[in-house]
Protein backbone atom coordinates (compact mmCIF):
# COMPACT_ATOMS: atom_id res chain seq x y z
CA UNK A 1 0.00 0.00 0.00
CA UNK A 2 2.97 2.68 1.09
CA UNK A 3 4.32 2.05 -2.63
CA UNK A 4 0.66 3.29 -4.05
CA UNK A 5 0.67 5.66 -1.73
CA UNK A 6 2.45 8.48 -4.09
CA UNK A 7 -0.79 8.38 -6.41
CA UNK A 8 -2.17 10.71 -4.13
CA UNK A 9 0.30 13.22 -4.09
CA UNK A 10 -0.98 15.07 -7.38
CA UNK A 11 -4.33 15.52 -5.58
CA UNK A 12 -3.05 16.19 -2.11
CA UNK A 13 -4.96 19.31 -1.96
CA UNK A 14 -8.23 17.48 -2.35
CA UNK A 15 -7.09 14.73 0.23
CA UNK A 16 -6.49 17.57 2.97
CA UNK A 17 -9.01 19.81 1.89
CA UNK A 18 -11.91 16.57 2.62
CA UNK A 19 -10.72 15.38 5.88
CA UNK A 20 -10.82 18.67 7.17
CA UNK A 21 -14.56 19.46 6.16
CA UNK A 22 -14.97 16.44 7.90
CA UNK A 23 -13.82 17.47 10.93
CA UNK A 24 -16.18 20.24 10.92
CA UNK A 25 -18.96 18.28 10.30
CA UNK A 26 -17.94 15.63 13.42
CA UNK A 27 -17.75 18.85 15.73
CA UNK A 28 -21.48 19.99 14.55
CA UNK A 29 -22.35 16.02 15.26
CA UNK A 30 -20.74 16.19 18.40
CA UNK A 31 -22.58 19.39 19.40
CA UNK A 32 -26.70 18.07 18.76
CA UNK A 33 -26.33 16.06 22.08
CA UNK A 34 -25.26 18.53 24.56
CA UNK A 35 -27.34 21.88 22.93
CA UNK A 36 -30.33 18.99 23.65
CA UNK A 37 -28.84 18.27 27.22
CA UNK A 38 -28.98 21.92 27.69
CA UNK A 39 -32.65 22.45 26.29
CA UNK A 40 -33.93 19.47 28.68
CA UNK A 41 -32.13 20.21 31.64
CA UNK A 42 -32.40 24.72 31.45
CA UNK A 43 -34.68 25.44 29.02
CA UNK A 44 -37.60 22.70 29.60
CA UNK A 45 -37.05 21.98 33.31
CA UNK A 46 -37.58 25.69 33.64
CA UNK A 47 -40.06 26.25 31.03
CA UNK A 48 -37.91 28.86 29.34
CA UNK A 49 -39.69 28.56 25.78
CA UNK A 50 -37.27 31.78 24.39
CA UNK A 51 -34.35 29.52 25.62
CA UNK A 52 -35.85 26.42 23.89
CA UNK A 53 -36.50 27.85 20.53
CA UNK A 54 -32.82 29.94 20.86
CA UNK A 55 -30.91 26.26 21.40
CA UNK A 56 -33.39 24.92 18.83
CA UNK A 57 -32.01 27.28 16.21
CA UNK A 58 -28.58 26.70 17.11
CA UNK A 59 -29.44 22.99 16.67
CA UNK A 60 -30.19 24.00 13.23
CA UNK A 61 -28.04 25.76 12.25
CA UNK A 62 -25.38 23.34 13.50
CA UNK A 63 -27.30 20.65 11.45
CA UNK A 64 -26.38 22.49 8.14
CA UNK A 65 -23.33 23.59 8.78
CA UNK A 66 -22.74 20.13 9.58
CA UNK A 67 -24.59 18.93 6.01
CA UNK A 68 -21.39 21.39 3.95
CA UNK A 69 -18.96 19.87 6.11
CA UNK A 70 -20.02 16.43 4.76
CA UNK A 71 -21.20 16.97 1.83
CA UNK A 72 -17.82 19.00 0.57
CA UNK A 73 -15.84 16.59 2.33
CA UNK A 74 -17.65 13.73 0.27
CA UNK A 75 -17.01 15.79 -2.80
CA UNK A 76 -13.06 16.14 -2.26
CA UNK A 77 -12.41 12.73 -1.22
CA UNK A 78 -14.51 11.05 -4.44
CA UNK A 79 -12.41 13.68 -6.47
CA UNK A 80 -9.15 12.49 -5.44
CA UNK A 81 -9.79 8.92 -5.26
CA UNK A 82 -11.07 8.29 -8.94
CA UNK A 83 -8.20 10.35 -10.22
CA UNK A 84 -6.09 8.49 -8.06
CA UNK A 85 -8.02 5.42 -9.35
CA UNK A 86 -7.53 6.21 -13.06
CA UNK A 87 -3.78 7.18 -12.59
CA UNK A 88 -3.16 3.65 -11.33
CA UNK A 89 -5.36 2.13 -14.08
CA UNK A 90 -3.22 4.09 -16.66
CA UNK A 91 -0.15 2.38 -15.39
CA UNK A 92 -1.13 -0.86 -15.23
CA UNK A 93 -2.16 -0.61 -18.70
CA UNK A 94 1.16 0.95 -19.60
CA UNK A 95 2.92 -1.62 -17.70
CA UNK A 96 0.73 -4.52 -18.93
CA UNK A 97 1.76 -3.13 -22.66
CA UNK A 98 5.29 -3.80 -21.68
CA UNK A 99 4.92 -7.12 -20.28
CA UNK A 100 6.92 -9.83 -22.67
CA UNK A 101 4.77 -13.18 -23.43
CA UNK A 102 6.16 -14.95 -20.42
CA UNK A 103 5.26 -12.26 -18.14
CA UNK A 104 1.58 -12.09 -19.83
CA UNK A 105 1.47 -16.40 -19.02
CA UNK A 106 2.47 -16.18 -15.84
CA UNK A 107 -0.38 -14.11 -14.78
CA UNK A 108 -3.17 -14.95 -17.16
CA UNK A 109 -5.77 -12.48 -19.24
CA UNK A 110 -8.47 -13.31 -15.99
CA UNK A 111 -6.15 -12.03 -13.68
CA UNK A 112 -5.03 -9.13 -15.11
CA UNK A 113 -8.70 -7.80 -15.56
CA UNK A 114 -9.23 -8.51 -12.13
CA UNK A 115 -6.66 -6.57 -11.33
CA UNK A 116 -7.27 -3.52 -13.87
CA UNK A 117 -10.86 -3.50 -13.18
CA UNK A 118 -11.93 -4.67 -9.09
CA UNK A 119 -8.68 -4.19 -7.49
CA UNK A 120 -8.58 -0.91 -8.68
CA UNK A 121 -12.24 -0.16 -7.53
CA UNK A 122 -11.75 -1.75 -4.23
CA UNK A 123 -8.48 0.98 -3.85
CA UNK A 124 -10.56 3.74 -4.85
CA UNK A 125 -13.53 3.07 -2.19
CA UNK A 126 -10.36 2.69 0.19
CA UNK A 127 -9.30 6.00 -0.71
CA UNK A 128 -12.82 7.70 -0.47
CA UNK A 129 -13.08 5.95 2.75
CA UNK A 130 -10.20 6.64 4.26
CA UNK A 131 -10.48 10.22 3.45
CA UNK A 132 -13.99 10.68 4.72
CA UNK A 133 -13.70 8.11 7.47
CA UNK A 134 -10.75 7.74 8.90
CA UNK A 135 -10.87 11.66 10.27
CA UNK A 136 -14.73 11.10 11.37
CA UNK A 137 -14.42 7.81 13.08
CA UNK A 138 -11.57 8.69 15.96
CA UNK A 139 -12.95 12.45 16.13
CA UNK A 140 -16.07 10.98 17.07
CA UNK A 141 -15.21 8.28 18.98
CA UNK A 142 -12.50 10.50 21.24
CA UNK A 143 -14.64 13.16 20.57
CA UNK A 144 -17.70 11.34 22.56
CA UNK A 145 -15.23 10.00 25.82
CA UNK A 146 -13.84 13.23 26.28
CA UNK A 147 -17.54 14.85 26.38
CA UNK A 148 -18.79 12.33 28.79
CA UNK A 149 -15.65 12.16 31.06
CA UNK A 150 -16.26 16.31 31.44
CA UNK A 151 -20.28 16.33 31.13
CA UNK A 152 -21.09 12.67 32.79
CA UNK A 153 -18.45 11.09 34.85
CA UNK A 154 -20.89 9.25 36.85
CA UNK A 155 -21.58 7.09 34.06
CA UNK A 156 -17.96 6.88 33.06
CA UNK A 157 -17.63 3.33 34.23
CA UNK A 158 -19.81 1.57 31.70
CA UNK A 159 -17.53 3.02 28.96
CA UNK A 160 -14.33 1.59 30.56
CA UNK A 161 -15.83 -1.79 30.02
CA UNK A 162 -17.75 -1.20 26.93
CA UNK A 163 -14.85 0.11 24.83
CA UNK A 164 -12.04 -2.32 25.19
CA UNK A 165 -15.11 -5.02 24.01
CA UNK A 166 -16.01 -3.33 20.88
CA UNK A 167 -12.26 -2.34 19.91
CA UNK A 168 -11.53 -6.31 20.34
CA UNK A 169 -14.52 -7.19 17.97
CA UNK A 170 -13.27 -4.72 15.79
CA UNK A 171 -9.72 -5.95 15.12
CA UNK A 172 -10.71 -9.67 15.14
CA UNK A 173 -12.94 -8.83 12.39
CA UNK A 174 -10.69 -6.56 10.73
CA UNK A 175 -7.84 -9.15 10.65
CA UNK A 176 -10.28 -11.95 9.58
CA UNK A 177 -12.27 -10.11 7.08
CA UNK A 178 -8.73 -9.29 5.17
CA UNK A 179 -8.10 -13.37 4.28
CA UNK A 180 -11.86 -13.71 3.26
CA UNK A 181 -11.68 -11.18 0.52
CA UNK A 182 -8.03 -12.49 -0.46
CA UNK A 183 -10.38 -15.60 -1.14
CA UNK A 184 -13.52 -13.79 -3.04
CA UNK A 185 -10.80 -12.20 -5.34
CA UNK A 186 -9.29 -15.38 -6.19
CA UNK A 187 -12.15 -16.85 -7.17
CA UNK A 188 -13.13 -13.37 -8.83
CA UNK A 189 -9.99 -14.44 -11.73
CA UNK A 190 -11.57 -17.91 -11.93
CA UNK A 191 -15.00 -16.05 -12.75
CA UNK A 192 -13.25 -13.59 -15.22
CA UNK A 193 -10.91 -16.32 -16.90
CA UNK A 194 -13.38 -18.32 -17.14
CA UNK A 195 -15.70 -15.83 -19.39
CA UNK A 196 -13.15 -14.37 -21.05
CA UNK A 197 -12.17 -18.09 -22.43
CA UNK A 198 -15.93 -18.57 -22.69
CA UNK A 199 -16.50 -15.08 -25.00
CA UNK A 200 -13.45 -15.71 -26.93
CA UNK A 201 -14.56 -19.51 -27.91
CA UNK A 202 -18.35 -18.95 -27.84
CA UNK A 203 -18.47 -20.06 -31.29
CA UNK A 204 -15.97 -23.56 -31.02
CA UNK A 205 -18.45 -23.85 -27.57
CA UNK A 206 -21.62 -24.11 -30.24
CA UNK A 207 -20.10 -26.08 -32.72
CA UNK A 208 -19.19 -28.91 -30.31
CA UNK A 209 -22.72 -28.60 -28.59
CA UNK A 210 -20.71 -28.11 -25.59
CA UNK A 211 -23.01 -25.30 -24.24
CA UNK A 212 -24.09 -27.46 -20.98
CA UNK A 213 -20.66 -28.65 -20.47
CA UNK A 214 -19.23 -24.99 -19.96
CA UNK A 215 -22.44 -23.83 -18.25
CA UNK A 216 -21.50 -26.22 -15.75
CA UNK A 217 -18.12 -25.51 -15.67
CA UNK A 218 -19.17 -21.39 -14.94
CA UNK A 219 -21.84 -22.34 -12.84
CA UNK A 220 -18.78 -24.13 -10.37
CA UNK A 221 -16.53 -21.32 -10.45
CA UNK A 222 -19.49 -18.28 -10.25
CA UNK A 223 -20.56 -20.89 -7.07
CA UNK A 224 -17.70 -20.86 -5.48
CA UNK A 225 -17.43 -16.81 -6.07
CA UNK A 226 -20.62 -16.64 -4.65
CA UNK A 227 -19.56 -19.24 -1.88
CA UNK A 228 -16.56 -16.66 -1.21
CA UNK A 229 -18.52 -13.71 -1.23
CA UNK A 230 -21.31 -14.80 0.96
CA UNK A 231 -18.97 -15.69 3.47
CA UNK A 232 -16.59 -12.28 3.15
CA UNK A 233 -20.09 -10.65 3.34
CA UNK A 234 -22.22 -11.91 5.86
CA UNK A 235 -19.09 -11.98 8.43
CA UNK A 236 -18.68 -8.40 8.22
CA UNK A 237 -22.55 -8.04 8.53
CA UNK A 238 -22.19 -9.49 11.83
CA UNK A 239 -20.29 -6.93 13.27
CA UNK A 240 -22.97 -4.06 13.42
CA UNK A 241 -25.20 -6.32 15.38
CA UNK A 242 -22.42 -7.54 17.77
CA UNK A 243 -21.40 -3.86 18.12
CA UNK A 244 -25.43 -2.48 18.78
CA UNK A 245 -25.55 -5.66 21.14
CA UNK A 246 -22.87 -3.80 22.90
CA UNK A 247 -24.09 -0.82 23.17
CA UNK A 248 -27.65 -1.94 24.10
CA UNK A 249 -26.08 -3.51 27.26
CA UNK A 250 -24.00 -0.32 27.77
CA UNK A 251 -27.49 1.89 27.22
CA UNK A 252 -29.18 -0.19 30.09
CA UNK A 253 -26.38 -0.26 32.12
CA UNK A 254 -26.26 3.68 31.65
CA UNK A 255 -29.79 4.02 32.43
CA UNK A 256 -29.26 1.59 35.50
CA UNK A 257 -26.59 3.50 36.96
CA UNK A 258 -28.21 7.24 35.81
CA UNK A 259 -31.57 6.41 37.37
CA UNK A 260 -30.35 5.45 40.72
CA UNK A 261 -27.87 8.83 40.58
CA UNK A 262 -31.05 10.83 39.60
CA UNK A 263 -32.73 9.16 42.57
CA UNK A 264 -30.06 10.40 44.59
CA UNK A 265 -30.14 13.88 43.22
CA UNK A 266 -26.84 13.83 42.14
CA UNK A 267 -27.85 13.40 38.40
CA UNK A 268 -30.37 15.16 36.01
CA UNK A 269 -32.24 13.50 33.75
CA UNK A 270 -31.11 15.45 30.87
CA UNK A 271 -27.51 14.18 31.51
CA UNK A 272 -28.62 10.73 30.80
CA UNK A 273 -30.03 11.27 27.63
CA UNK A 274 -26.98 13.16 26.35
CA UNK A 275 -25.07 9.71 27.69
CA UNK A 276 -27.19 7.44 25.63
CA UNK A 277 -26.84 9.53 22.48
CA UNK A 278 -22.87 9.82 23.12
CA UNK A 279 -22.64 5.84 23.31
CA UNK A 280 -24.40 5.77 20.17
CA UNK A 281 -22.52 8.40 18.56
CA UNK A 282 -19.57 6.37 19.96
CA UNK A 283 -20.40 3.26 18.38
CA UNK A 284 -21.07 5.38 15.36
CA UNK A 285 -17.55 6.54 15.40
CA UNK A 286 -16.32 2.88 16.00
CA UNK A 287 -17.60 1.54 12.98
CA UNK A 288 -16.99 3.50 10.53
CA UNK A 289 -13.14 3.49 12.10
CA UNK A 290 -14.02 -0.50 11.66
CA UNK A 291 -15.48 -0.11 7.98
CA UNK A 292 -12.15 1.30 6.90
CA UNK A 293 -10.23 -0.69 8.46
CA UNK A 294 -12.05 -3.40 6.73
CA UNK A 295 -11.85 -1.84 3.39
CA UNK A 296 -8.29 -1.06 3.91
CA UNK A 297 -7.42 -4.59 4.85
CA UNK A 298 -9.70 -5.77 2.16
CA UNK A 299 -7.57 -3.34 -0.17
CA UNK A 300 -4.40 -4.40 1.22
CA UNK A 301 -5.01 -7.48 -1.12
CA UNK A 302 -5.72 -5.27 -4.04
CA UNK A 303 -2.65 -3.30 -3.33
CA UNK A 304 -0.44 -5.89 -3.54
CA UNK A 305 -1.83 -7.66 -6.98
CA UNK A 306 -1.87 -4.13 -7.85
CA UNK A 307 2.20 -3.93 -7.00
CA UNK A 308 2.40 -7.26 -8.40
CA UNK A 309 2.00 -5.67 -11.93
CA UNK A 310 3.30 -2.77 -11.46
CA UNK A 311 7.01 -4.25 -10.01
CA UNK A 312 6.86 -7.06 -11.99
CA UNK A 313 10.40 -7.85 -13.65
CA UNK A 314 10.18 -7.72 -17.31
CA UNK A 315 12.37 -10.58 -18.79
CA UNK A 316 12.34 -9.13 -22.14
CA UNK A 317 14.42 -5.81 -21.74
CA UNK A 318 15.92 -3.07 -24.35
CA UNK A 319 19.97 -3.63 -24.53
CA UNK A 320 21.86 -1.77 -21.97
CA UNK A 321 24.63 -0.78 -24.29
CA UNK A 322 22.63 -1.17 -28.17
CA UNK A 323 24.29 -1.68 -31.20
CA UNK A 324 23.02 0.69 -34.01
CA UNK A 325 22.21 -1.64 -37.37
CA UNK A 326 21.60 1.23 -39.64
CA UNK A 327 19.76 -1.30 -42.50
CA UNK A 328 18.87 -4.77 -41.37
CA UNK A 329 19.65 -7.00 -44.30
CA UNK A 330 17.94 -10.32 -43.18
CA UNK A 331 20.86 -12.49 -42.09
CA UNK A 332 19.67 -14.67 -39.14
CA UNK A 333 21.52 -17.49 -37.26
CA UNK A 334 20.79 -19.49 -34.48
CA UNK A 335 24.06 -20.50 -32.72
CA UNK A 336 23.22 -23.61 -30.38
CA UNK A 337 20.01 -21.98 -28.57
CA UNK A 338 18.26 -23.70 -26.18
CA UNK A 339 15.11 -22.57 -24.69
CA UNK A 340 12.22 -23.88 -22.17
CA UNK A 341 8.64 -22.07 -21.07
CA UNK A 342 8.89 -22.17 -17.54
CA UNK A 343 12.45 -21.88 -15.31
CA UNK A 344 12.74 -25.78 -14.31
CA UNK A 345 10.38 -27.32 -17.22
CA UNK A 346 11.57 -29.21 -20.66
CA UNK A 347 13.46 -27.76 -23.57
CA UNK A 348 10.99 -27.14 -26.07
CA UNK A 349 13.99 -26.04 -28.16
CA UNK A 350 17.31 -28.09 -28.04
CA UNK A 351 20.86 -27.17 -29.50
CA UNK A 352 19.40 -25.15 -32.48
CA UNK A 353 22.24 -24.02 -34.97
CA UNK A 354 21.30 -22.38 -38.23
CA UNK A 355 22.58 -19.27 -40.92
CA UNK A 356 19.60 -17.95 -43.09
CA UNK A 357 21.81 -15.61 -45.34
CA UNK A 358 20.06 -12.29 -46.45
CA UNK A 359 17.27 -13.01 -48.98
CA UNK A 360 16.61 -16.98 -48.44
CA UNK A 361 13.61 -18.90 -48.08
CA UNK A 362 13.65 -20.97 -44.96
CA UNK A 363 11.06 -23.66 -44.69
CA UNK A 364 9.90 -25.31 -41.36
CA UNK A 365 8.45 -28.78 -41.23
CA UNK A 366 7.49 -31.66 -38.32
CA UNK A 367 4.85 -33.03 -36.10
CA UNK A 368 2.42 -30.75 -34.03
CA UNK A 369 4.30 -29.15 -30.60
CA UNK A 370 8.09 -30.05 -32.49
CA UNK A 371 8.74 -25.83 -31.69
CA UNK A 372 8.17 -24.60 -34.84
CA UNK A 373 6.13 -21.69 -33.41
CA UNK A 374 8.81 -21.48 -30.59
CA UNK A 375 11.46 -21.30 -32.47
CA UNK A 376 10.18 -17.99 -34.77
CA UNK A 377 9.05 -16.39 -31.60
CA UNK A 378 12.84 -16.12 -30.42
CA UNK A 379 13.66 -14.04 -33.68
CA UNK A 380 11.64 -10.60 -32.65
CA UNK A 381 12.14 -11.35 -28.96
CA UNK A 382 8.54 -12.24 -27.93
CA UNK A 383 10.85 -14.73 -25.44
CA UNK A 384 14.47 -15.20 -24.79
CA UNK A 385 16.71 -18.40 -24.63
CA UNK A 386 17.63 -19.89 -22.16
CA UNK A 387 21.43 -20.05 -23.33
CA UNK A 388 22.50 -19.82 -27.09
CA UNK A 389 22.13 -16.50 -29.38
CA UNK A 390 20.26 -15.36 -32.15
CA UNK A 391 22.11 -13.13 -34.25
CA UNK A 392 20.69 -11.14 -37.49
CA UNK A 393 23.20 -9.60 -39.45
CA UNK A 394 25.83 -10.78 -36.78
CA UNK A 395 24.77 -8.42 -33.97
CA UNK A 396 22.80 -10.33 -31.34
CA UNK A 397 19.36 -9.49 -31.11
CA UNK A 398 19.42 -8.38 -27.36
CA UNK A 399 21.70 -6.08 -28.46
CA UNK A 400 19.14 -4.12 -30.90
CA UNK A 401 17.02 -1.68 -29.76
CA UNK A 402 13.54 -3.63 -29.63
CA UNK A 403 11.83 -1.35 -31.54
CA UNK A 404 14.06 -1.45 -34.31
CA UNK A 405 14.51 -5.34 -34.15
CA UNK A 406 10.31 -5.80 -34.74
CA UNK A 407 10.59 -3.12 -37.23
CA UNK A 408 12.58 -4.83 -39.11
CA UNK A 409 10.29 -7.98 -38.89
CA UNK A 410 6.87 -8.62 -40.57
CA UNK A 411 5.40 -11.43 -38.53
CA UNK A 412 2.15 -13.33 -39.34
CA UNK A 413 1.22 -15.70 -36.11
CA UNK A 414 -0.36 -18.77 -36.56
CA UNK A 415 -3.85 -17.29 -34.92
CA UNK A 416 -4.66 -14.56 -37.00
CA UNK A 417 -5.41 -11.77 -34.42
CA UNK A 418 -7.16 -9.19 -35.96
CA UNK A 419 -8.52 -6.03 -34.31
CA UNK A 420 -12.10 -4.02 -34.59
CA UNK A 421 -12.02 -1.35 -36.59
CA UNK A 422 -11.88 -0.81 -40.59
CA UNK A 423 -9.35 -3.46 -42.50
CA UNK A 424 -7.59 -0.41 -43.89
CA UNK A 425 -6.93 0.09 -39.84
CA UNK A 426 -5.60 -3.31 -39.51
CA UNK A 427 -3.63 -3.01 -42.37
CA UNK A 428 -2.19 0.10 -40.93
CA UNK A 429 -1.42 -1.20 -38.06
CA UNK A 430 1.64 -2.87 -39.89
CA UNK A 431 2.62 0.68 -41.06
CA UNK A 432 0.63 3.47 -40.40
CA UNK A 433 2.43 5.85 -42.80
CA UNK A 434 1.11 3.11 -45.48
CA UNK A 435 -0.06 5.05 -48.63
CA UNK A 436 -3.42 3.79 -50.36
CA UNK A 437 -1.17 1.91 -53.18
CA UNK A 438 0.90 0.27 -50.08
CA UNK A 439 -2.42 -1.01 -48.96
CA UNK A 440 -3.09 -2.01 -52.24
CA UNK A 441 -0.12 -3.83 -53.22
CA UNK A 442 0.24 -5.67 -49.94
CA UNK A 443 -3.49 -6.78 -50.30
CA UNK A 444 -2.08 -8.16 -53.66
CA UNK A 445 0.23 -10.00 -52.50
CA UNK A 446 -1.56 -11.31 -49.80
CA UNK A 447 -4.31 -12.48 -52.14
CA UNK A 448 -6.69 -10.55 -50.36
CA UNK A 449 -7.60 -7.88 -53.36
CA UNK A 450 -10.03 -10.59 -54.66
CA UNK A 451 -12.54 -10.56 -51.69
CA UNK A 452 -11.57 -6.94 -50.41
CA UNK A 453 -12.58 -5.48 -53.73
CA UNK A 454 -16.21 -7.25 -53.74
CA UNK A 455 -16.74 -5.66 -50.62
CA UNK A 456 -18.74 -2.30 -50.55
CA UNK A 457 -16.58 -0.08 -48.95
CA UNK A 458 -13.68 -1.96 -49.87
CA UNK A 459 -10.46 -1.06 -47.33
CA UNK A 460 -13.55 0.61 -44.90
CA UNK A 461 -15.22 -2.59 -44.25
CA UNK A 462 -15.20 -2.61 -40.69
CA UNK A 463 -14.47 -5.68 -38.77
CA UNK A 464 -16.05 -6.71 -35.76
CA UNK A 465 -14.29 -7.71 -32.81
CA UNK A 466 -12.22 -10.28 -33.52
CA UNK A 467 -13.16 -9.84 -37.22
CA UNK A 468 -15.89 -11.95 -36.77
CA UNK A 469 -17.30 -11.18 -39.98
CA UNK A 470 -14.63 -13.03 -42.20
CA UNK A 471 -13.70 -16.54 -43.06
CA UNK A 472 -10.69 -17.82 -41.41
CA UNK A 473 -9.44 -17.74 -44.72
CA UNK A 474 -9.99 -13.98 -44.94
CA UNK A 475 -8.41 -13.15 -41.59
CA UNK A 476 -5.70 -14.62 -42.43
CA UNK A 477 -5.11 -12.84 -45.94
CA UNK A 478 -5.69 -9.67 -43.82
CA UNK A 479 -3.09 -10.91 -41.22
CA UNK A 480 -0.47 -11.43 -44.31
CA UNK A 481 -1.29 -8.05 -46.17
CA UNK A 482 -0.62 -6.40 -42.66
CA UNK A 483 2.84 -8.00 -42.27
CA UNK A 484 3.57 -7.77 -45.99
CA UNK A 485 2.79 -4.02 -45.95
CA UNK A 486 5.80 -3.44 -43.43
CA UNK A 487 8.37 -4.16 -46.40
CA UNK A 488 10.61 -5.66 -43.32
CA UNK A 489 13.67 -7.90 -44.69
CA UNK A 490 12.78 -10.78 -42.49
CA UNK A 491 9.37 -12.00 -43.21
CA UNK A 492 7.79 -15.00 -40.32
CA UNK A 493 4.81 -16.59 -41.86
CA UNK A 494 4.00 -19.30 -38.97
CA UNK A 495 1.18 -21.80 -40.98
CA UNK A 496 -0.25 -18.43 -42.33
CA UNK A 497 -2.14 -20.21 -45.45
CA UNK A 498 -3.38 -23.32 -43.52
CA UNK A 499 -7.17 -21.85 -44.58
CA UNK A 500 -6.36 -20.64 -47.78
CA UNK A 501 -7.04 -22.67 -51.26
CA UNK A 502 -4.47 -23.87 -52.97
CA UNK A 503 -5.02 -21.13 -55.64
CA UNK A 504 -4.81 -18.13 -53.62
CA UNK A 505 -1.58 -19.65 -52.20
CA UNK A 506 0.29 -20.49 -55.09
CA UNK A 507 -0.67 -16.64 -55.84
CA UNK A 508 0.98 -15.77 -52.32
CA UNK A 509 4.22 -18.02 -52.89
CA UNK A 510 4.73 -16.03 -56.77
CA UNK A 511 3.98 -12.83 -54.62
CA UNK A 512 6.80 -13.76 -52.25
CA UNK A 513 9.31 -14.59 -54.84
CA UNK A 514 8.97 -11.64 -57.43
CA UNK A 515 7.94 -8.75 -54.48
CA UNK A 516 10.03 -9.88 -51.66
CA UNK A 517 13.71 -11.75 -53.30
CA UNK A 518 15.13 -9.77 -50.77
CA UNK A 519 13.56 -11.07 -47.79
CA UNK A 520 14.71 -13.38 -45.51
CA UNK A 521 11.21 -15.60 -45.28
CA UNK A 522 10.63 -17.87 -42.38
CA UNK A 523 7.68 -20.22 -43.63
CA UNK A 524 6.22 -22.51 -41.12
CA UNK A 525 3.79 -25.05 -42.81
CA UNK A 526 2.43 -28.62 -42.62
CA UNK A 527 2.26 -28.78 -46.13
CA UNK A 528 5.08 -29.55 -48.09
CA UNK A 529 3.57 -27.51 -51.46
CA UNK A 530 4.30 -24.53 -49.15
CA UNK A 531 8.04 -25.03 -48.57
CA UNK A 532 8.87 -26.94 -51.27
CA UNK A 533 10.71 -24.14 -53.14
CA UNK A 534 12.50 -23.06 -49.90
CA UNK A 535 16.38 -22.57 -49.80
CA UNK A 536 16.52 -24.71 -47.02
CA UNK A 537 14.23 -26.52 -44.81
CA UNK A 538 14.44 -28.01 -41.48
CA UNK A 539 12.39 -30.70 -40.23
CA UNK A 540 11.71 -30.65 -36.46
CA UNK A 541 11.03 -33.09 -33.94
CA UNK A 542 10.84 -32.94 -30.09
CA UNK A 543 12.75 -29.55 -30.37
CA UNK A 544 15.45 -30.22 -32.38
CA UNK A 545 16.14 -29.86 -36.31
CA UNK A 546 16.43 -33.22 -37.27
CA UNK A 547 17.54 -32.76 -40.55
CA UNK A 548 17.96 -29.96 -42.94
CA UNK A 549 18.71 -28.87 -46.47
CA UNK A 550 16.21 -28.42 -49.84
CA UNK A 551 13.47 -30.33 -50.66
CA UNK A 552 15.92 -32.94 -53.24
CA UNK A 553 18.13 -33.38 -50.39
CA UNK A 554 15.57 -34.19 -47.14
CA UNK A 555 14.06 -36.30 -50.17
CA UNK A 556 17.07 -38.53 -49.65
CA UNK A 557 18.06 -37.59 -46.34
CA UNK A 558 15.37 -37.82 -44.09
CA UNK A 559 13.01 -40.15 -43.23
CA UNK A 560 10.68 -38.07 -41.51
CA UNK A 561 10.33 -36.18 -44.59
CA UNK A 562 9.70 -38.66 -46.61
CA UNK A 563 7.35 -39.88 -44.53
CA UNK A 564 5.59 -36.37 -44.65
CA UNK A 565 5.65 -36.04 -48.47
CA UNK A 566 4.47 -39.95 -49.23
CA UNK A 567 1.50 -38.73 -47.24
CA UNK A 568 1.05 -35.52 -48.74
CA UNK A 569 1.45 -36.99 -52.52
CA UNK A 570 -0.24 -40.05 -52.05
CA UNK A 571 3.12 -41.92 -53.56
CA UNK A 572 5.41 -44.23 -52.00
CA UNK A 573 8.52 -42.60 -51.75
CA UNK A 574 11.32 -45.53 -52.19
CA UNK A 575 14.07 -45.48 -49.18
CA UNK A 576 17.41 -43.89 -49.78
N1 LIG B 1 3.15 -20.33 -23.89
C1 LIG B 1 3.55 -21.59 -23.65
N2 LIG B 1 3.78 -22.00 -22.39
C2 LIG B 1 4.20 -23.25 -22.13
N3 LIG B 1 4.40 -24.19 -23.08
C3 LIG B 1 4.17 -23.84 -24.36
C4 LIG B 1 3.74 -22.54 -24.72
N4 LIG B 1 3.60 -22.49 -26.06
C5 LIG B 1 3.94 -23.71 -26.53
N5 LIG B 1 4.29 -24.53 -25.51
C6 LIG B 1 4.77 -25.91 -25.63
O1 LIG B 1 5.97 -25.91 -26.39
C7 LIG B 1 6.01 -26.97 -27.29
C8 LIG B 1 6.28 -26.46 -28.70
O2 LIG B 1 5.18 -25.67 -29.09
P1 LIG B 1 5.13 -24.94 -30.49
O3 LIG B 1 3.93 -24.09 -30.54
O4 LIG B 1 6.42 -24.29 -30.76
O5 LIG B 1 4.98 -26.19 -31.45
P2 LIG B 1 4.70 -26.25 -33.01
O6 LIG B 1 5.72 -27.15 -33.60
O7 LIG B 1 4.61 -24.88 -33.59
O8 LIG B 1 3.31 -26.95 -33.03
P3 LIG B 1 2.09 -26.82 -34.08
O9 LIG B 1 2.55 -27.40 -35.38
O10 LIG B 1 1.03 -27.63 -33.47
O11 LIG B 1 1.77 -25.37 -34.18
C9 LIG B 1 4.71 -27.72 -27.14
O12 LIG B 1 4.97 -28.86 -26.35
C10 LIG B 1 3.81 -26.77 -26.41
O13 LIG B 1 2.97 -27.48 -25.54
Amino acid sequence: MKKLLHYIRPYRFFAILAPVLMCIEVMMDLLQPTIMQKMIDTGIANQDNGYVIKLGFIMLLSAVVGLIGGAGCSIYAAKAAVHVAADIRRDVFKKVEQFSNHNTDSFGTGKLITITTNDIESLKQAVIMTLRMFVRGPLLFIGSVVIVWFTARELFPVLLVSIPILIACIYLFSVKSGKLFLNVQKAMDQVNTKLQEMLAGIRVIKAFDRNEYEKNHFKNVNHLLMKRNMSAEQFILTLMPIMMFIVNIGVIAGLWMGVIKVNEGTLQVGVILAFINYLNIMMNGLMSSSQVLMQIARSFTSADRINQVLESEIDITEPEQPISVPEVRGEVEFRDVNFSYSKNGNYVLQNISFKAKAGQTIGIIGSTGSGKSTLVKLIPRLYDPESGAILIDRVNVKDIPLEKLRTAIGFVPQKATLFSGTIEDNLRFGKDEATKNDLEQAAGSAAASEFIDRLEDGFAHPLLQGAANLSGGQKQRLAMARAFIRNANILILDDSTSAIDALSEAMVQQALKQDYSQTTVFIISSKISSIRDADQIFVMKDGQIEASGSHEELLINSKVYRDIYASQSGLEVVNG
